[in-house]
């Protein structure tokens, strides 16, 4: 494992590394998405190299979590050939105090609600910046939509009190597609006051998908801190 100079990578690391830490052998492990998520994937992989750990599958969430755990190392299954999931790792984008999520920063969120929902611990890793009081306050509500729908979908949400925008690609001209084949509407809420309810109901849109909110699914969150200059790890 790289050893980390820049604060915010050195956070990311070590709740990284302290999730994978928790990961028994024989588990079947959901690989969430994001640059967190791939310290802990990394973690995993070194732990089988040094044989600390053993016989570990891996249950992806996204492409990026199907090549980094090929790069190390951690043989792969599907939802069709197991019948639980032991423990997913993941990342969010926000955590409120009530452990609720906004995810899909890196448009993945409907494959990780699919394998962190299925899990029988769900731990989230952050750094301390991602957490807030209410969601919504710094992050837009990613929402995946299939590409025909995305106009009706957009004046749903307007109607809604969401103010919608379709995500475009970076180094790609265009929007960004999603590992299904779909597009992602990014939705600016004043404020998020019932994050069940508006899970449910912007799912009800015909031509969503999934979206970004993730209520109740959180058993762990793992908070990688600075403090008087030294990194920490928090847990609620
Ligand atoms: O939800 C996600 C991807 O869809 C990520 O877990 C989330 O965006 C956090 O990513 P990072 O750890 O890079 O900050």
């Amino acid at each position: 494992m790289s050893v980390e100079t820049d604060p915010a990578k050195i956070m990311k690391q070590q709740v990284g590394v302290a999730a994978a830490a928790r990961v028994q052998s024989g588990s079947i492990v959901g690989l969430g998405t994001g640059s967190t998520t791939a310290y802990a994937i990394q973690a995993l992989g070194d732990r089988l190299k040094s044989g600390d750990l053993k016989d570990i599958k891996g249950v992806p969430t996204s492409f990026q979590a199907i090549v980094l755990a090929r790069r190390y190392g951690i043989p792969l299954v599907t939802l069709d050939e197991i019948d639980h999931i032991d423990v997913a790792i993941d990342g969010a984008d926000e955590v409120d105090p009530h452990k609720n999520l906004i995810k899909g920063g890196g448009a993945a969120h409907t494959q990780e609600k699919i394998v962190d929902s299925l899990a029988n611990q769900f731990i989230v890793v952050v750094d301390s910046g991602k957490l807030v009081e209410h969601l919504g306050s710094t992050f837009l509500l990613p929402v995946e939509v299939i590409p025909m729908a995305v106009t009706p979908v957009m004046r749903a949400i307007v109607k809604l009190g969401g103010k919608p925008e379709l995500r475009m690609g970076i180094k790609k001209a265009g929007p960004v597609v999603t590992d299904q084949g779909n597009l992602v509407i990014d939705v600016k809420f004043d404020r998020i006051d019932n994050p069940a309810d508006l899970e449910k109901t912007l799912n009800n849109i015909p031509g969503v998908l999934e979206n970004g909110l993730f209520v109740g699914v959180t058993d762990l969150v793992l908070v990688g801190e600075i403090k008087d200059g030294q990194p920490s790890i928090r847990e609620f």
